[in-house]
């Protein structure tokens, strides 16, 4: 862990189970990988992990059985360590590659920012060049033109103990925001592809697909099914991440899908038991039953220490101390610690309901929005202005609000734009359409969902637990989640309390329960209005990000504007107009 990073607590704790084939899933890390220095929970850092996975592996190799680490995407974008240095990454490449990730695809955030996918192109692919799969995605060289597959398009590979055949592929969803040095072919017409056709014909013991996909999302759906119509029999692991959610569920009795978090919270294991080799399977009278287990590993040091029966002596081997000491050197260079100011309390994004005073976005709406979204030259104008709830990525604690909060909080390069003097009539709908659109703005790319959090792409109804649970066993499949207040178990710590498709036992430390408040895709401040009846035109600002959607609903108002209609309201990004907003409100030291 960091130096200053929270110590964890100790925890009632569910163990691993291993089998012939056992698989450790990092996705949507976003740059997390220094951990979680103000929560005790997720305070694990990269260094960390590479200590955890070199005794994972031993541990395989004792056992005869094998270990393989997967990463499903969405790396970068979200944490100091990658967003604060010039050029973005400078550092954080080099801390990646030093686990040894044996297959890992790409995530929707590689491929947003044409310099961002040159960096994964320069460095990631090369750093992994062996393991990198890309089955849907191409690389377009900015000198020559030409266009490439971002990597190779499968993976085939035997592992090390067992020599079990795999064919691994590595999808992205069907992502429509990419800049135009990449193409990300629709996973339906991937799959319909001469090499897929191929692959999926390979002698292999099992296909392993990990993609950037919920696994819930219609593309692994389609993956499997293609897959599936080839190979009747034969295991098929999936590994999905982008919905930033902790979930497990089956397509057929012979596969298995897990999805493991976010933000380095969580590292996913899933482990497979049965006859996995075809030659030995083939051999028997009858097909035997497959069996999966999965469970959600708080990325904390003593949760670590605890599967693999070592200590603060014993676990940290060399090379994971040395990728902590050059993460540790990274931080101070970039100077993540440097506080804005002191946020008064805690902020939460979907841990209160919204609007309430402890919600991050009824702070943004009453207090930052009306003060940053000014333009000098019509600041008497009334407008409206829109922030999408998706372009918050994480609550913020009280405490220093440091340069590394500015980009947790907020990494993107959102700008503020408008349109100017829209007849009020029509702008006052636009909010509503943007929250209750319905099946007007459903499908891809228009989904409205992409304006929200991910999360609610899984979680669609606030999950309460006010109601203290009966349930005392850890082990106790009728445990329910305990509220934030006192508990009927003083000593669970608040977190994670999964449930999905095969129980509630999924995660390794049993917490009691955090709610979960659905929040609106996005939320609006009224600025400057008259104190007495309506304006009759209005500016209406929003963030750039969510253009497509504002002029669809004005055009659902009876308003035509198109791109042209599009200004910049305030210079800046609004990751430096918010941190701006708190070095002149929040009092500089705590
Ligand atoms: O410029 C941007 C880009 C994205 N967003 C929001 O982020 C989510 C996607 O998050 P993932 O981590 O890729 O799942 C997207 O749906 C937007 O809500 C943004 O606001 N601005």
């Amino acid at each position: 862990a960091q130096p200053g990073a929270a110590k964890p607590a100790p925890a009632p704790m569910r163990d691993l189970d291993w089998g012939k084939l056992n698989f450790l899933h990092t996705t949507d890390t976003h740059g997390w990988h220094a951990g979680h220095l103000q929560e005790s929970q997720f305070s694990a850092d990269w260094g960390d992990y590479v200590s955890f996975a070199r005794h994972m592996r031993e541990r395989a190799d004792d056992l005869g059985v094998d270990l393989l680490l997967v990463d499903t995407g969405d790396r970068v974008e979200g944490n100091g360590l990658y967003d604060a240095s010039s050029p973005k990454g400078k550092y954080y490449y080099d801390i990646y590659r030093e686990q040894q990730v044996d297959i890992l695809c790409t995530g929707n955030h590689e491929l947003y920012v044409a310099a961002t996918a040159d960096g994964e192109h320069l460095h990631t692919v090369p750093n992994f060049k062996a393991n990198y799969v890309a089955s849907n995605v191409d690389y377009i060289d900015p000198r020559s033109g030409e266009r490439m597959p971002m990597a190779q398009r499968y993976r085939k590979f035997q592992t090390k103990n067992q020599k079990l055949d795999v064919v691994a592929f590595g999808f992205l969803f069907d992502f429509t925001g990419n800049a135009n040095n990449t193409v990300v072919q629709p996973v339906k017409a991937a799959i319909r592809e001469k090499w897929f056709q191929e692959a999926i014909r390979e002698e292999t013991d099992l296909f392993v697909v990990v993609g950037h996909v919920g696994v819930r999302m219609q593309e692994f759906k389609d993956i499997f099914g293609a897959i599936r119509k080839q190979n009747p029999l034969t295991p098929i692991l999936f590994f999905g991440g982008h919905v930033h959610v902790r979930d497990a569920t089956a397509y057929d009795p012979r596969s298995f899908a897990i999805a493991s978090g976010r933000y380095f919270e969580t590292i996913g294991w899933m482990s497979v038991n049965g006859d996995l080799s075809r030659t030995e399977a083939e051999a028997l009278p009858t097909t035997g039953p497959l069996a999966f287990q999965r469970r959600y590993i708080d990325n904390n040091l003593l949760g670590l220490h605890h599967h693999t029966g070592r200590n603060a002596t014993t676990f940290p081997t060399e090379h994971g101390r040395n990728v902590s000491a050059t993460i540790a050197n990274a931080r101070r260079e970039l100077d993540l610690d440097y506080a804005f100011g002191c946020a008064p309390k805690t902020y939460w994004m979907t841990r209160s309901p919204y609007p309430a005073h402890d919600s991050i976005y009824s702070w943004l709406e009453e207090e930052v929005l009306p003060d940053v979204a000014v333009n000098p030259n019509r600041k008497e104008v009334p407008r409206l202005v829109i922030a999408n709830t998706g372009a918050i990525r994480f609550d913020i604690f009280k405490g220093a609000f440091t340069r590394d909060t500015t980009y947790i909080i907020s990494p993107f390069l959102s700008a503020l734009t408008y349109i100017p003097d829209v007849p009020y009539h029509m702008a006052r709908k636009v909010i509503k359409l943007l929250n209750n659109a319905g099946k007007i703005m459903e499908s891809a790319p228009m989904d409205s969902r992409f304006m929200g959090i991910p999360e609610q792409f899984a979680i669609r109804e606030s999950i309460i637990n006010e109601i203290p649970s009966s349930a005392t066993h850890p082990n106790d499949a009728r445990q329910k989640p305990l509220g934030d207040g006192p508990s009927e178990r003083p000593n669970l710590t608040p977190g994670y309390t999964t449930r999905d498709d095969i129980g509630h036992d999924g995660d390794d430390t049993i917490h009691s329960g955090i709610n979960f408040y659905v929040v609106p895709n996005c939320i609006q401040a009224e600025v400057a209005f008259p104190s007495e009846g309506e304006p009759a035109t209005v500016d209406l600002v929003f963030f750039d990000f969510i253009t497509p959607w504002v002029l669809m609903a004005l055009r659902l108002s009876g308003g035509h504007y198109d791109d042209e209609d599009v200004q910049r309201y305030v210079d800046g990004t609004f990751t430096e107009l918010m941190a701006g907003w708190i070095e002149k409100n929040w009092p500089r030291r705590c």
